[in-house]
């Protein structure tokens, strides 16, 4: 299906300017850790932005409306999930995406993925325990750590080529350390693209079983997958195993992160009701009403971004093997983000997002943003119009050659 065939406009450049975006005024805090006084031979507006997990995509208009239609009710007090209705339309989308069906009562909900995995370190770990996860890996499952005091753990993933396995040895060795309470696992896996097969989801549920660990199983991006790949929940192969909390959202699959509202399914009871004494779990009235209509009527856009985003994936490999043929670059299997090795152009480089936003007026993360196994790698989010990927990437191609 090609653009033009779509019902939904992909191609549509939004202006985002004004409306507080993190993508758009936030990256000197946020990639640079500082403030308006860093400057770059690029004006603001002139920076192709492909950095943070946005994507540059209007809000599905079935989304919008049921906002606005929430809003014609016209007051908005205090929140939160009572209605049977928002797990009804959350449960029905997992179990006929991904097979999955879960307990009503196990879903909690919370204003973010990032602030559960904080909470639940918190709620997991004693302070002398230690949380595991693989490498590379996004930041905040360390800063998750970090900010309890929590010492961290880290198993590298084995890079073939570019395609990243997990060092299963590795992963038991230090998942034996009976300190090691804790699993953050990503599942598919920011920033390799990798969807994990039945196959290696349940060595890790095996090793966590064997090892009475605990796994947080962050499946923010489960719904990003390119055309012909499958997503296993890992608590569907532990139905008995209950220390297994999955955090999912339609926040990556929608472009709702504004929205802040994320499910997090709890099977233990224990843990549960530890949650329920200490979140705040009151909710924004617009962020469940827009939540619910994607699962309720998002299947169609959705397929259409996929097509949108596997071409978009498509034309970024022709693009660098013709025009930096010394790039090490494979398709995501999963999420809008590309994973690539840029090292041969820029072995000496420390600071790659700093180096792309000087020489080529693109913002991107990459290298030490991703906690260790990265060096080399830049992360380009290509969930943009196709007009402004290409312009990236021919900045950063010229920049190199
Ligand atoms: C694995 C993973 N978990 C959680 C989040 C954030 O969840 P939230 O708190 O928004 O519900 C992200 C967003 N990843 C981003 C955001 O910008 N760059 C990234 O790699 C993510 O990639």
């Amino acid at each position: 299906m090609t653009s033009s065939m779509m019902k939904y406009n992909f191609d549509e450049i939004i202006d985002r300017k004004n409306t507080n975006a993190l993508s758009v005024d936030g990256f000197r805090e946020y990639i640079f850790n500082t403030d308006e006084s860093m400057k770059f031979p690029y004006e603001d507006d002139e920076f192709v932005r492909m950095w943070v997990a946005d994507m540059e995509f209007a809000t599905p208009p079935f989304i919008i409306d049921a906002i606005k239609e929430r809003l014609d009710r016209r007051i908005l007090g205090y929140t939160k999930v009572f209605e049977p209705e928002y797990y009804e339309a959350f449960v029905s989308w997992t179990e006929k995406r991904y097979g999955w069906r879960f307990e009503k009562e196990h879903l909690v909900t919370s204003n973010g993925i990032i602030p559960a995995l904080y909470e639940l370190v918190e709620y997991i770990c004693k302070k002398d325990e230690k949380v595991l996860f693989v490498t590379p890996s996004y930041a905040y499952f360390k800063y998750a750590a970090d900010h309890h005091q929590i010492e961290y753990v880290c198993s590298d993933l084995i890079n073939n080529d570019g395609y990243y396995t997990i060092d299963f040895d590795d992963l038991e060795e230090k998942a034996k350390d009976e300190k090691t309470t804790l699993c953050i696992f990503c599942n598919p896996h920011n920033p390799s693209g990798r969807v994990w097969s039945e196959e290696e989801l349940k060595r890790v549920g095996e090793i966590s079983i064997r090892n009475n660990m605990w796994i947080i199983s962050d499946e923010i991006h489960c719904d990003l997958l390119r055309i012909g790949k499958s997503h296993t929940p890992l608590a569907k192969l532990f139905p008995d195993y209950d220390k297994i909390i999955t955090c999912m959202a339609p926040s990556k699959t929608f472009n709702l992160a504004g929205l802040m509202f994320s499910n997090v399914i709890i099977p233990n009871s224990g843990l549960r009701e530890i949650w329920k004494q200490k979140h705040y779990d009151f909710q924004n009235p617009l962020s469940i009403a827009g939540a619910k209509a994607a699962y309720l009527y998002g299947e169609e856009w959705l397929e259409e971004l996929r097509v949108y985003l596997d071409n978009n994936f498509q034309f970024t490999g022709e693009y660098l093997a013709k025009h930096l043929p010394k790039a090490k670059y494979r398709v995501s299997e999963a999420t809008y983000l590309a994973w690539v090795n840029i090292g041969e152009y820029l072995p000496d480089e420390e600071n790659l997002p700093l180096y792309f936003a000087n020489h080529a007026g693109v913002l991107l993360e990459g290298g030490d943003m991703f906690v260790q196994n990265s060096d080399g790698y830049i992360r380009l989010n290509l969930a943009c119009p196709r007009s402004i990927l290409e312009e990236g990437l021919r900045r950063i191609c010229e920049a190199l050659n």
